[in-house]
Order: structure tokens, then sequence, then C-alpha cells
């Protein structure tokens, strides 16, 4: 029987890109749900062909009475993308963060445990690990959160409740946590889509601190192939860490986006570094790897000539 799932935060970058990944690679039904945040922008055009088997409606999660409504019927698996997601963001006003990602994922785990989902998949992040050493192992699934700024502190706050939940209620919860994506749809706010439209349009490159911080980028698809996996194979209880094996520090990373521009280095411009800035990120991913048989399958460069066309025929 096909499968009915509800997706939170579809019209951002990740849900969006899963999405697409789940219509054309499934027969899966959809209800997306988003609060069209600045972040959600992502309302595209579905084909006519997939159009039977997808539906948006505009929900705030953190409101329960505006949540109640689109359980209209039982849904499979609640997959919870919603988010705020920018660390800048965080540190200038972190009360969005509060509010949506940790009341946001208390509703949804509410809404599991009165029987209106069979299965609850929070999207959690690398972040909730904080920061590396240069020397340092890469995080694994048994690594301490230990969260450096609100963003992180959110993301952790959320994962504690759903593990919580399992503990008390055996809801039937995973919890993903990957590391930083790049691809299309991600808003310009971040990294890799700030290079790739500042440099197209001739403008000034921000590089925070001395640019060493490291990030393990792996490209979208890769991710969104990888919580289908865990969707279809995972085991329930479990934490699964996704990352893309490709550390890099920013510097390196802009070097590469303007390489592949045929853009100037002189555009970047190192500013103040951000407040609490984590030195390094980087994942562990053999326990996926090896019990669901995922692996990233495309290079960091490769996904960085195709988020920039994707970007180009954007019209940037
Ligand atoms: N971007 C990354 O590199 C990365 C890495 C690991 C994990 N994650 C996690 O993946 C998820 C998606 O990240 P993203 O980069 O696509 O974020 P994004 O900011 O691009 O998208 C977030 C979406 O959530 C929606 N949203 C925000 N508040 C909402 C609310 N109260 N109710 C309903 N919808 C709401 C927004 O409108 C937007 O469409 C987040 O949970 C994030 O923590 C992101
Ligand atoms: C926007 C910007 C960033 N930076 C630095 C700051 C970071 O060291 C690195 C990447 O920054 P960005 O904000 O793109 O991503 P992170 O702060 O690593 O967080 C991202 O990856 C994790 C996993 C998530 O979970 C977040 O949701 C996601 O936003 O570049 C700059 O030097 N200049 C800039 O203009």
């Amino acid at each position: 029987m096909t499968k009915h799932l509800l997706i939170t935060g579809g019209a951002g970058f990740i849900g969006s890109n899963f999405i697409f990944y789940l219509l054309n690679h499934t027969d899966y039904s959809i209800t997306n749900i988003d609060l069209l945040t600045y972040a959600g922008k992502n309302i595209e055009i579905i084909p006519q062909a997939q159009k039977s088997r997808y539906r948006f409606i505009k929900c705030d999660i953190s409101d329960p009475d505006q949540l109640s409504k689109v359980f209209d019927q039982k849904y499979d698996v609640i997959i919870n993308f919603a988010a705020e997601s920018h660390v800048d963001r965080s540190i200038q006003q972190a009360h969005p963060f509060i509010y949506t990602n940790i009341n946001g994922t208390f509703n949804l785990l509410e809404a599991v445990l009165s029987g209106k989902a069979s299965k609850f998949i929070q999207i959690s992040t690398d972040e909730v690990y904080g920061s590396l050493e240069p020397n340092d192992p890469p995080f694994t699934e048994k690594t301490p959160l230990a969260p450096n700024n609100p963003y992180s502190a959110s993301k952790a706050s959320a994962d504690l409740l759903v593990r919580a939940y399992y503990k008390t209620h055996q809801l039937p919860i995973m919890i993903t946590r990957c590391s930083n994506n790049f691809g299309p749809r991600q808003h310009p706010e971040k990294l890799i889509p700030k290079v790739i439209t500042n440099a197209l349009n001739h403008e000034v490159i921000p590089l925070y601190g001395d640019g060493l911080n490291i990030r393990d980028w792996i490209y979208v698809e890769d991710h969104c192939r990888a919580v289908h996996m865990v969707l279809e194979k995972g085991t329930i209880g479990e934490i699964y860490n996704i990352g893309g094996s490709e550390e890099l520090t920013n510097k390196q990373v802009i070097q590469l986006v303007l390489q592949q521009l045929g853009k100037d280095e002189g555009l970047i411009k190192h500013i103040e570094d951000r407040k609490g800035h984590d030195r390094r990120y980087a994942m562990n991913s053999s326990k996926i790897r090896n019990e669901l048989g995922w692996k990233p399958i495309t290079s960091f460069s490769e996904g960085i000539q195709k988020t920039i066309e994707w970007y180009k025929d954007k019209g940037i």
C-alpha cells in the first residue's frame, strides 16, 4: 500500500529537495506543511503526473490548533525538517529558534503519541555535538551533546525530547544528524549560495575570522537518499550520523567556488568572527554505511558544479 508521509518544512532547502527526491523515486503520497517563513520559498510547480500524490498546507508546527487541522488522516510517517536553521540569526535573536525548533517538535511528538502517525523521524544536525579540535576523531552517535549556539542548543533540546518520548512512551522514532548540506534551493544567507550569488554579482564575499574553520560538506541529494534509507530500513530508537567526509576550511570552499566560476580571490574580505564560532565539524558515518548500505556519491567539486548551474539558471 502507498505510504502517506507528512513532511514539515518542505518549502525550505533540504525539505524541498527531499520532496522532489521522493516524488521521483517512490510512489509515496506527500502532505507538505510549512509556515513559509523568509526561508520557505521553495513552493514550486509539481509536475501534473505527480500532483495527485502531493498537497501543501500552510501551517505553523508550533501552534497546536493549526497543526491539528492537518491530521484529517493518519500518516505512516512524519519527517520533521521544519526549523529555524541559520546560526547567525540565532545569535541575533534566539526566540524563533526556541519557538519552532523546540515547541514545534514537542507538538509533533504529542501528535504521534495520540496515534496520528505510525513513525517519526527527526532531522537533526552535527552541530548538536559541539566543536572538534583539529586532531579529534569525527563525531559518532555516542559523542555527548555539547551545543555552542542558540540554534544548535535548540536542535539538541529537540533531540532530547525525541529521545525522551522513545524511552518513556516507546514512541517509534529515529533521529538523523547530518553535516553541512549544499545544493540547489538553499537560501543565500548560507555560505555556499552566498559565495556563488555574490561572486556572480561582483559583490564582496565576507569570510568570518581567519577563515580556517572546518565543515564536512555533503551534497543535498546524498542527504535525501540517506533519510529515505533510514525511513525504509532504519531501526526504531536509533540515531544515524550522515556526513559527506569532505572536510574543508571555509577559505578552501570559497577558493574552489571562485575557481569554478573563473572569478578573482580579490572579492574575499575577512570580517569579524561569528560569536562562539565552532572550529570544526566532522562526521563518522560508519553506522549508516555499514548497517543500511548508504554512502555519498556526489563529490564536492561535482556538487558545486551542479549548484552553480542551478543558481545561474535561476537568473542570479
Ligand atoms: N542546512 C544544513 O546544512 C543542515 C544540516 C543538518 C541538518 N539540518 C536540519 O535540516 C532541516 C532543514 O534545514 P534547511 O537548511 O532546509 O532549513 P531552511 O531554513 O532552508 O528551511 C526550513 C523550513 O522550515 C519552515 N519553518 C520554519 N518555522 C516553521 C514553523 N514554525 N512551522 C512550519 N514550518 C516552519 C521554513 O518556512 C522553511 O521552509 C532543519 O531541521 C535543520 O536543522 C540542516
Ligand atoms: C554565511 C557565512 C558563513 N561563514 C562561515 C561560518 C561557518 O563556519 C561556515 C558555514 O556557515 P553557514 O552559516 O553556511 O553554516 P553553519 O553555521 O555551519 O550551519 C549549517 O550547517 C549545519 C550543519 C546546520 O545544521 C545549519 O542549519 C546550517 O546552516 O562559513 C562565513 O565565513 N561567511 C559567511 O558569510
